[in-house]
């Protein structure tokens, strides 16, 4: 639990930016695409090495042949966050599981992770999740859907109870050995974040996440996160 002094548990960040990008159709990483000048990666680095979380180490998982790149960025924009950089994998699972093998130091804490194009994730959400974990060992934001739902069926589709819904942002965070016991699991097709890999082994707690965290996925996030930043950049 976070107190006053701090936070009882270290912390750790695990940053994912080992994927390729193909909704966005781009022609470089997404991650490297620019958000106000800067690379999304490199906003999502910041919000993660704000000095109030107090986070200890914090790993950026990118596809091995783009390290140099990211290393020029940091280069070119005057950057000197400490961080480390992982190699990532086929799949999002894969990347995770490369960064959590390089916290092979800690024994105990609590890790965050982190989807590297999530670039407007608050240190409001971030640090209710980390407190969360702590206190449940499980927690990930999420937010309840705006809109109306339907499922399909072969019949076609029929609404559903949208207040038994909810979207499920990063971070997910989790104490550290029981995120290491779940990654040493068999990978499965329905895995499509941290909470489905852990939740065999433990009850998931949600925090309320943010609908300005969003996931840079297609074209018009980019014009979406843009302006939702100069809109903190002016309320700040
Ligand atoms: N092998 C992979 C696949 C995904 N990710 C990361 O997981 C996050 C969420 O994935 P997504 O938005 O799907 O990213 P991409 O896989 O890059 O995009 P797409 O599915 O459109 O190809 C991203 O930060 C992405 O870089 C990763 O680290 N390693
Ligand atoms: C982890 C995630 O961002 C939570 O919403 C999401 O599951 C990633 O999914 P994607 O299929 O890789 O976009």
């Amino acid at each position: 639990m976070s107190t006053s002094k701090g936070p009882t548990l270290p912390r750790f960040a695990i940053l994912v930016a080992g994927g390729s990008g193909t909704r966005m159709g781009a022609d470089r990483p997404k991650q490297f695409m620019e958000l106000l000048g800067e690379p999304v990666l490199l906003h999502t680095l910041r919000r993660f090495t704000e000095s109030v979380l107090q986070v200890q180490q914090c790993v950026v998982v990118l596809p091995a042949n783009q390290f140099t790149t990211w290393h020029q960025l940091c280069a070119q924009h005057g950057i000197s966050i400490p961080h480390t950089v992982v190699a990532g994998g086929v799949t999002r699972w894969a990347s995770v599981r490369n960064g959590l093998k390089f916290l092979s130091e800690p024994t105990e804490g609590i890790v965050a992770v982190h989807d590297g194009v999530r670039p407007l994730a608050s240190t409001t959400i971030i640090e209710n999740t980390y407190a969360a974990a702590a206190e449940h060992g499980a927690a990930i934001a999420a937010v309840a859907p705006k809109d109306s739902v339907r499922g399909l069926s072969k019949e076609g589709s029929y609404a559903m109870d949208r207040s038994r819904l909810r979207l499920v942002q990063t971070p997910q965070c989790f104490e550290l050995n029981l995120l290491r016991r779940a990654y040493e699991l068999p990978e499965l097709p329905t895995f499509t974040d941290d909470a489905s890999v852990v939740e065999d082994l433990h009850t998931i707690h949600l925090v309320a996440g943010d609908y300005s965290n969003i996931k840079i996925t297609t074209p018009e996030d980019l014009v979406l996160a843009e302006a939702l930043m100069r809109a903190r950049q002016t309320a700040d």
